[in-house]
């Protein structure tokens, strides 16, 4: 049976990678999918201002819906203060297997919860069953028609706070036009646009950060 693309990914980090070091982790899938295979990734451009963002807002709390193979998890966890917390959701289970396997390597397993399922469904359960009080992060990552529907569902849960910062990759592609028009027509919300590049290619992508303002 042969490997899938993330399968590659995962055995080429194994391999070339520093285990325990997250730096080490994320440079070396940025290596592999700029140089052999594109893949899904946030990437080293757009992983810059996730970097400033999330130092920014120093999450004790953060999630992220859309793991993948777990690159901004390793990303987002290796900023984190003592103590702090990244829940990430995954849907697809062969996904999931993967980026569990990244996150121990990387050595932030302690940091991170990967939970697998649908967000729509698991978003109902942080409060009780995952212990959330409110998020001080989220970053949106996932299927893109999702966006829209999973910000509502975090108001509708009461999991966010006045100051709690979202942070949406691919806003122009491949494209959230139906957040970008809720989060900047909403008066909850103080947005911000940061132009930059889809991974890996030279083609147009940003990031929009929306802060709720309760
Ligand atoms: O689809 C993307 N990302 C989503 C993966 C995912 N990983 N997990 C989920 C999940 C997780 C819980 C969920 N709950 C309900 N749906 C869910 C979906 N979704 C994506 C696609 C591209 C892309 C660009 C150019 C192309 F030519 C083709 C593709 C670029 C990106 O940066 C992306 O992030
Ligand atoms: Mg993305």
């Amino acid at each position: 049976m042969n490997q899938s693309k993330e399968q590659r990914i995962l055995n080429f980090v194994l391999q070339n990678a520093v285990r325990g070091d997250p730096c080490s982790v994320v440079d070396t899938i940025d290596k592999y999918c700029s140089q052999k295979e594109w893949a899904m990734n946030v990437g080293n451009e757009k992983g810059l201002i996730l970097d400033k963002t999330v130092e920014e807002a120093n999450p004790s709390v953060a999630l992220e819906l859309g793991t993948y193979c777990g690159y901004s998890a390793v990303r987002i966890s290796r900023l984190l203060k003592a103590g702090a917390r990244l829940l990430t959701v995954e849907f697809n289970p062969e996904f999931a297997a993967i980026a569990k396997q990244m996150i121990e390597f990387a050595g932030v397993q302690d940091k991170v919860k990967l939970l697998e399922g649908p967000s729509e469904e698991i978003i109902p359960q942080l409060k009780k069953k995952y212990e959330v009080d409110t998020l001080d992060f989220v970053f949106l990552d996932h299927w893109k028609d999702r966006y829209t529907p999973d910000t509502i569902l975090l108001q509708e849960c009461n999991l966010l706070r006045k100051g709690s910062v979202l942070l949406a990759d691919n806003v122009i592609f491949p494209g959230a036009p139906d957040f970008l028009n809720y989060v900047r027509k909403s008066p909850h919300f103080q947005c911000t646009n940061y132009p930059s590049h889809l991974e890996y290619m030279q083609v147009e992508d940003a990031m929009e950060k929306a802060v709720f303002l309760g």
